[in-house]
């Protein structure tokens, strides 16, 4: 692991630690909490005893939020409690606290609501804290309401960073990264001796992937010690997200009660700021592609905005938002591939003939088994087991045939899509062999305009962006890493264990270790 900045981590640990051993908060904000969702509980039982539109079935919202409380976590790790509520009440469901959450578990309804529906579900609703204060007040385009500031950011992120051309810009870059990668895990390995297990291979896949992505956003590529403290700010902004999320309530109250963790945050966005700042206005060689941050600063906003240019805090917010957007589950799903071709030889052998017969990779395209893994990968591992949460601002709508007000959150479970045994024949192994030509989901429509079978990127209009980037970035590494070395497992014979467990995106509970060994 790249050890982390030793003030910062020193003033996370801290506030982590106070938090997990300091009861008295949490006993306040709970008692909080519960008051404000019982009124709230009793206010919504009233409206809906006029005889309201129907809202999704679910169960009482006080039975929720013990077992939310209980868990301590942010929704994103509601995926149990979900599958159970869903085998209970049907393919959508609602839970009504502090506003209503909307859970849906079906692709037809998904395809409905997010495809067919238009603009209807495509709106965020206002960012909560710690997330609002990194995004600088949610400039951030994943967390804008639908609207022309978001629409703008958006087409600047897929014309200038992420269209084709662009991709192709940087295959110098995704060369040297790998190189980097074959090397760190050769060397990694002869430090332990030849017989001994690999250290973890996650980190070293997330340094290759994150010094790619920051030569993307800036042009530049950092030294050992930058790249050391940038990972880690990221990490711990994207941990943010998935945490507890106490400051959602009453923030002026919870900024005081939890301060040490709030001025761990506060020392994320300062170190960002000093570190990405001067990165966004370096001059650049006339012979490196066009990075991000140029296209960035030549944006300029819609009239009502005045035609400004972006302020450096939205700029770094948009630089941070693209490299964790790109590295983290780019890195999770490569991980999940790797060690699933670990565990399945037969299929290594036969992605490693396709490589080995181009071994420039001039065409992955070119490389149906290649593509069947990646896909497989996402399938099985989407990295989110939900979308991000849509937001309803416009109005009540329809979803499944219940009624959703205005101001509801809406999410989809992703996961269990894509394991949907109606739709996947022995849907929870690992069988790329599904997407060849003539097997089930041969052309499965990954962007789920046609029908939704699977929706790692999600689908729609706040479909992610970057999904043909980190596609290519997939085939590209998965091809790299087979190209040079054999992937055995640490005992042979033995499986890996393939258990979940949630750090930002879900990622193996036991990491990826493996004995690699050099192709002769
Ligand atoms: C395997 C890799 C990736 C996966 C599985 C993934 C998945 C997702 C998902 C599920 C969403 C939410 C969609 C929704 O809310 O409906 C999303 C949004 C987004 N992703 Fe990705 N993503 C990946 C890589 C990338 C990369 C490489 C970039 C750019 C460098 C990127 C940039 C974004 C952005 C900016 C959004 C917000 C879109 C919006 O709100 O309009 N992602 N991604």
């Amino acid at each position: 692991m790249p050890s982390k900045s030793p003030d910062l981590g020193l003033a996370m640990d801290q506030a982590y630690s106070h938090y997990s051993t300091s009861a008295t908060p949490l006993l306040l904000l709970g008692s909080l909490v519960t008051l404000a969702v019982s009124l709230l509980v009793l206010i919504g039982r009233r409206t809906n005893g006029r005889g309201k539109a129907q809202l999704p079935p679910g169960p009482p919202a006080l039975l929720f939020l013990a077992k939310f409380l209980a868990l301590r976590r942010s929704v994103f790790d509601l995926g149990p409690l979900l599958v159970d509520l869903h085998a209970r009440h049907g393919p959508v469901v609602s839970v009504r606290l502090f506003r209503t959450f909307v859970f849906v578990a079906d692709r037809k309804v998904a395809h409905r609501a997010l495809v067919q529906g238009g603009a209807t579900f495509s709106d965020r609703l206002p960012v909560i804290e710690p997330s609002r204060m990194l995004s600088s007040g949610g400039r951030m385009i994943v967390f804008s309401p639908y609207g022309p500031y978001w629409r703008l950011l958006r087409r600047n992120l897929a014309m200038e960073a992420l269209s084709p051309a662009r991709v192709a810009d940087f295959a110098a870059a995704r060369r040297w990264a790998c190189d980097g990668l074959v090397s760190s895990l050769l060397r990694e390995q002869g430090r332990q001796g030849k017989e001994a297990l690999t250290p973890t291979v996650r980190p070293l896949l997330r340094r290759a992937m994150f010094e790619l992505l920051v030569f993307m956003c800036f042009g530049a590529r950092l030294g050992r010690e930058a790249l050391d403290e940038v990972e880690v700010l990221q990490h711990q902004g994207l941990l943010s997200i998935t945490a507890f999320p106490v400051f959602a309530f009453f923030p002026a109250v919870t900024k005081r009660l939890f301060r040490r963790r709030w001025a761990a945050y506060l020392e994320v966005r300062r170190r960002q700021d000093e570190v990405f700042v001067p990165l966004i206005h370096a001059k650049r060689g006339d012979s490196d592609p066009p990075c991000y941050a140029q296209s960035l600063l030549a944006v300029r906003l819609d009239d009502d905005e005045g035609g400004r240019r972006l302020t450096d805090a939205e700029m770094v917010s948009l630089c941070s938002e693209f490299l964790s957007a790109g590295t983290d589950t780019t890195v999770t799903l490569l991980e999940w591939i790797m060690a699933e071709l670990v565990n399945r030889p037969d299929v290594q052998a036969k992605v490693y003939q396709e490589v080995k017969a181009d071994p420039e990779l001039n065409d992955l395209q070119a490389m149906p088994y290649l593509k069947a893994a990646v896909l497989e990968g996402l399938r099985l591992h989407p990295p989110g087991h939900f979308l991000l949460p849509h937001g309803l601002q416009s109005g009540d709508a329809e979803i499944g045939g219940y009624t959703v007000p205005k101001g509801a959150e809406v999410n989809f479970l992703v996961a269990e899509i894509g394991r949907d045994e109606t739709v996947w024949t022995a849907a929870r192994k690992f069988r790329p062999e599904r997407f060849l030509e003539g097997a089930e989901g041969h052309d499965v429509d990954i962007t789920g305009s046609r029908e939704i079978k699977m929706m790692p990127f999600g689908a729609g209009r706040r479909m992610c962006p970057g999904y043909s980037l980190a596609m290519h970035h997939a085939e590209y590494f998965v091809a790299r890493m087979l190209r040079e070395l054999e992937w055995r497992p640490p005992v042979d014979g033995e499986e890996l264990d393939m258990a979940e467990v949630l750090d930002f995106t879900h990622v193996m509970k036991h990491p990826l270790r493996a004995r690699v060994v050099p192709r002769t």
